[in-house]
């Protein structure tokens, strides 16, 4: 039998979240880093494949490639159903790529209709009358507006959507949604008739996203953050289960690499200094001015690791940041440090670290592809959103990695994150 559900997640720490939403929600899942060969075989005993890109940033056209490559893998796994996740803050440009890729999936798979809600409420992402908000805040009121590649600073989806679909945009409101799955598909109906090709829709609670998921059992597919995923196992008879969430012991020393500038991210970072553990800062335009930064931030690491996870960041307030993007270019000092800290995340690895938190969803990408992962196997959640994944390294030893989402985890998770893990991983004389 093939898998069940297939998903494309257009960025690595988005990839592990919908994940881990969905081995909670009772799925076996791998994550694959990448669209396999094609003839590459389905997993055996998996409900559902994952398959993690790094497309949120990609100019539209390489996105709705890579999307299309993946989509036509899945299917020939099997998948009845392909979901198409990304951040639950709708991060996008106007020019895509949530818009293009929804559309060229749609076409790929012959349907007139899908539905797009980030609606993530146990991480406080809710969207009400097709506005997104942030915790207490709506989206362009929250640090989302600062964002270095996809700032975002519209909180109505239905235009920020409709301004990167050529087919009409509508919305399903909280009253449909609450009355159930039946006026959800009643109202996909009325949608349709009047040629909406998707709708965004209202989700302020775990319970309307499991009734969302109830009403969308059809669809071929759906796009939706990482939220949606708590509904949908159970349209294949699957219960909440943790079978799914056991790793190997972990063991060798312990690492943080934050490319993550997100408010969040910034907290952890001050809350990990204010500790006095040994951290490095990796500045952008000492990269620019030749200077081998990997190469400083490793010896540093190297004289340190002993003690605990040693930090190394270019992690900035947004003040900061903008200086840098006005010097250097927004796209080349992003690229600029991905580079650096994915070298730094191989030279941590040649250092004997084993268990490892990277922070940010492109600094991810980087940071996995240059590892040489290829798949990752979910452990047990660290905060939501944000597992424990366990991951072959190229020479077969085990490497325990955390994704952790931009805004996601709590002010100490650069700490806390390890005490998550079993096993005799603690190093002598480490301090966590
Ligand atoms: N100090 C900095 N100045 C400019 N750009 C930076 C800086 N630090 C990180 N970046 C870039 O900003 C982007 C952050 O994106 P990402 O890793 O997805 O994390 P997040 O979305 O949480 O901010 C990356 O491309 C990263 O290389
Ligand atoms: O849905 C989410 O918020 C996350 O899964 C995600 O995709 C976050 O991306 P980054 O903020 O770039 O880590």
């Amino acid at each position: 039998m093939g898998i069940r559900l297939g998903c494309i997640a257009d960025d690595f720490t988005g990839a592990t979240d919908l994940a881990n939403n969905l081995v909670r929600a009772g799925m076996r899942v791998v994550q694959l880093i990448g669209v396999p060969h094609p003839g590459a075989p389905a997993p055996a005993d998996a409900d559902a494949v994952v398959i993690a890109l790094k497309s949120r940033t990609e100019p539209a056209a390489e996105a709705v490639d890579s999307s299309l490559r993946a989509l036509s893998w899945l299917r020939s796994a099997g998948a009845e159903q392909i979901y198409f996740k990304y951040c639950s803050t709708f991060d996008s440009t106007p020019d895509g790529n949530i818009g293009p890729v929804t559309e060229a999936l749609m076409d790929a798979l012959g349907t007139d209709f899908t539905v797009a809600t980030p609606a993530f409420p146990d991480n406080g992402r809710t969207v009400f009358k097709g506005h997104l908000f942030v915790g207490d805040t709506l989206l362009s009121d929250s640090g989302m507006r600062h964002h270095p590649l996809t700032p975002m600073t519209d909180s109505n989806l239905v235009s920020v959507l409709g301004a990167q679909s050529t087919r009409p945009v509508g919305l399903i409101d909280h009253t449909v949604v609450a009355a159930g799955p039946d006026a959800i598909r009643d109202r996909i109906a009325e949608l349709r008739k009047d040629g909406v090709g998707a709708a965004i829709v209202d989700a302020v609670s775990n319970d309307d996203l499991v009734r969302l998921g109830a009403a969308v059992r059809e669809l071929p597919l759906v796009t939706a953050g990482s939220g949606l995923a708590i509904g949908l196992p159970a349209n294949w008879g699957l219960r909440p289960s943790r079978a799914a969430d056991r790793l190997p012991p972990a063991g060798g020393h312990a690492a943080v690499v934050s490319g993550s500038v997100s408010t969040a991210t910034n907290g952890q970072v001050q809350e990990f200094l204010r500790t006095g553990r040994p951290a490095f800062s990796v500045d952008p335009l000492r990269i620019a001015a030749g200077a081998d930064v990997a190469a400083q931030a490793l010896a540093f690491a190297a004289a340190h690791l002993a003690e605990g996870p040693v930090l190394v960041y270019s992690t900035e307030a947004p003040g900061a940041v903008k200086d840098v993007q006005g010097r250097l270019g927004a796209a080349e000092a992003g690229e600029l440090v991905e580079r650096t800290l994915a070298r730094v995340a191989q030279g941590l690895v040649g250092l004997g670290v084993r268990r490892l938190v990277v922070a940010g969803g492109e600094t991810s990408g980087a940071v996995v592809q240059a590892l040489g992962l290829t798949g990752l196997r979910i452990g047990p959640q660290i905060d939501p959103g944000v597992p424990w994944c366990a991951a072959a390294l190229p020479d077969g030893d085990t490497l325990h990695i955390t994704l952790k989402s931009g805004n996601f985890g709590g002010p100490d998770f650069f700490t806390a994150s390890f005490a998550h893990l079993t096993g005799g991983g603690r190093q002598e004389g480490e301090s966590v």
